[in-house]
């Protein structure tokens, strides 16, 4: 009989089965991707996941700065208490904030992969400046948001899924920028809805687009152009970031290169939907993330990125 030996996340089990439960729940991408995982590893960026969605829904749903100023002193706390290596996690107790979960997962993910709090810091400096909304002025605005907002999420999870985390920040923060800037693309109408323009007014410009026109709805010539503009641009951060792959973890490489698979087949699909980013929130088909899952697996054995 084998006996599997316990892990000390398995102790907390229900606080990383809350933070699944989130990712599960918010993106699917995501957790068809990095549900891939040994366990403890998908645990850790479960964790994490939950504490970006927290931060993200201080900014879009509640839009609520003293939420993310809080969410900053609970991390300072962490960090202390991290660094005294002297963690006392709260038990639960039937009145607690249900959150509290995502706190001891995120405590525990900590410890046990070496994360780093920086990135954490830089995530709530990015919502906190969301809060306060302008658009940005030019393509380099756009890339230093999407490092606040994104390439900080490809810092903080490299810990988990890479021995050489160090070696390999900027392909990571690409990764993260080239996300971000799928997101933006995909959700043009839904953030218009909500007043945004997150495309820089220098492009917007060089493609005769007012924010009228914009506004209007209508995937005209120059609109199409415009997108596929900044769907390459995003495509070829898709392709550098690749070049980090043989250095993340063997037992982490198909969930990491399936989660960009998946996240650049929005690209594709809002392709082949005709541009259509106005009405409704593209998404890719849960059948095509399963190819993708074997995609993935097939390019790494080729050993082969490009594709
Ligand atoms: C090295 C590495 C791991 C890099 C990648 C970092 C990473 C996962 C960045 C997140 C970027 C992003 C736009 C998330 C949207 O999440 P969402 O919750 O809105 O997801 P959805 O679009 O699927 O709903």
């Amino acid at each position: 009989m084998t006996v599997k030996s316990l892990s000390v996340f398995d102790e907390y089990d229900n606080d990383f089965l809350y933070c699944e439960a989130i990712i599960k729940k918010h993106s699917k991408n995501f957790h068809t991707a990095f549900s891939q995982l040994p366990k403890d590893k998908a645990r850790a960026v479960y964790a994490v996941y939950a504490f970006c969605r927290r931060a993200d829904d201080a900014v879009d749903e509640k839009q609520d700065p003293l939420l993310i100023e809080a969410m900053k002193k609970r991390l300072e706390e962490m960090q202390k208490q991290v660094s005294d290596d002297a963690i006392d996690l709260p038990q639960a107790v039937k009145e607690e904030d249900p959150d509290e979960a995502i706190w001891r997962a995120l405590t525990l993910s900590f410890q046990q992969f070496d994360l780093q709090f920086q990135p954490f810091f830089d995530l709530l400096v990015g919502q906190k400046q969301d809060l306060d909304f302008q658009q940005p002025t030019s393509e380099k605005e756009l890339s230093d948001y999407s490092y606040y907002v994104a390439g900080s999420v490809g810092l903080m999870l490299l810990p988990i899924l890479s021995q050489a985390a160090t070696a390999i920040q900027e392909p990571a923060i690409k990764l993260g920028e080239a996300m971000q800037r799928t997101n933006i693309l995909r959700d043009i109408g839904e953030d218009l809805r909500m007043g945004r323009i997150y495309l820089p007014q220098t492009v917007l410009a060089q493609f005769n687009l007012s924010r009228e026109a914009l506004a209007s709805g209508n995937q005209n010539q120059q609109f199409i152009e415009m997108w596929e503009h900044e769907a390459q641009l995003a495509e070829t951060l898709y392709q550098e970031s690749f070049v980090m792959m043989p250095q993340i973890d063997e037992d982490c490489r198909e969930a990491l290169l399936a989660a960009a698979l998946i996240y650049r087949e929005i690209l594709t699909v809002i392709r082949k939907n005709n541009y259509q980013v106005f009405a409704e929130k593209t998404a890719v088909p849960k059948q095509r993330k399963i190819q993708l899952l074997f995609t993935a697996k097939k390019m790494l054995r080729q050993e082969r990125w490009e594709g």
